[in-house]
């Protein structure tokens, strides 16, 4: 079986990689993506400034899945910009950056300094960080998501992405898709974006698990998958000629089958490969090969978008 796709210009021999966030924070994190069996590698999304991030706790592993509250720790977009400019593409591996800034001025500085950088990278713009107390998710507010892009597409020529927050309603699904189909340049959308403000809680500490906003967090895992689905397969029945990247619940070749046969391109993997390490990558890999074997798929293509409806 062909495992392999190529999107937007580059090839990936393994359609899994990394969630932004999860083991991409670092040069050595990101390293370690890129050794083992990810076809691909997305970094930690970038501030103009380095940041600290929110006070620890502020990650639990839960019964079903994940909870964060980071509040986008990160290295600073030059560390991200330095490593992009150093990293080995042509180990056939694409580089991903994600770009989440604190204000639409801190955006467009950072993509401008990518663009003109000119590299072979993509960017991956976050619109759907749910862990910056007092910060509303721009992916929730339609007129604020159309002005970002906007103005995004005016300094940024080149083709992106964004990082969409999960929806739960098909008039919003309609809506985001419209704002999303009137920017061409805007090649693929990654969905999910874990499920923001969930709340675990230890009934023998009888408290929450993690330190941030009282215990409110971005949730992921088995939590999220019936959701990441729906987006997936939304967003790729609503967008024109635009890719949707899989991303939330993926933990073995079944859920990574589940996102392409709804309509996912590649997949990325966030809670799975926070709690097993970079060997997942590999598992998943072959655990989808086998399924595909079974089923009698030999490329990704043969299935992709392709779920049934009764
Ligand atoms: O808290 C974070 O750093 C974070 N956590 C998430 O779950 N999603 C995001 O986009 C971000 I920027």
């Amino acid at each position: 079986v062909d495992l392999s796709v190529s999107w937007l210009g580059v090839n990936m021999e393994n359609p899994l990689y990394n969630a932004s966030g999860v083991m991409c924070r670092s040069r050595e994190e990101l390293d370690a993506v890129a050794a083992s069996a990810a076809g691909a590698v997305v970094t930690k999304s970038c501030t103009l400034s380095p940041r600290e991030g929110n006070p620890e706790p502020r990650y639990a592993r839960a019964p079903h899945g994940s909870i964060n509250s980071m509040g986008l720790p990160n290295a600073g977009y030059e560390y991200y910009l330095d490593y992009a400019k150093n990293y080995d593409h042509a180990s056939g591996k694409p580089l991903f950056v994600s770009v989440s800034g604190m204000t639409l001025e801190e955006n467009l500085t950072m993509l401008k300094a990518f663009r003109d950088a000119d590299l072979p990278c993509l960017v991956e713009l976050n619109l759907s960080c749910p862990n910056l107390p007092g910060k509303a998710q721009i992916g929730y507010d339609f007129a604020a998501s159309s002005h970002v892009l906007s103005e995004v597409v005016k300094v940024y020529d080149k083709p992106f992405g964004v990082k969409l927050p999960p929806y739960f309603d098909p008039v919003h699904f309609a809506e985001m898709a419209s704002v999303l189909n009137s920017f061409p340049s805007l090649k693929y959308v990654t969905c999910i974006n874990s499920v923001g403000n969930g709340l675990v809680i230890d009934i023998d500490s009888e408290s929450v698990v993690i330190k941030p906003k009282a215990g409110l967090g971005g949730l992921g895992g088995d939590y999220v998958l019936p959701t990441a689905l729906a987006n997936v397969r939304e967003f790729s029945r609503l967008l024109d000629g635009k890719h949707v990247i899989g991303c939330g619940g993926i933990k073995s070749g079944r859920e990574a089958f589940m996102h392409i046969l709804a309509g996912a391109t590649a997949v990325q993997v966030g809670t799975c490969l926070y709690e097993e390490g970079a060997g997942c990558f590999a598992r998943i890999r072959d655990e989808l090969a086998a399924i595909m074997e079974e089923k009698g798929y030999r490329t990704l293509a043969d299935f992709r978008g392709k779920l049934l409806t009764m």
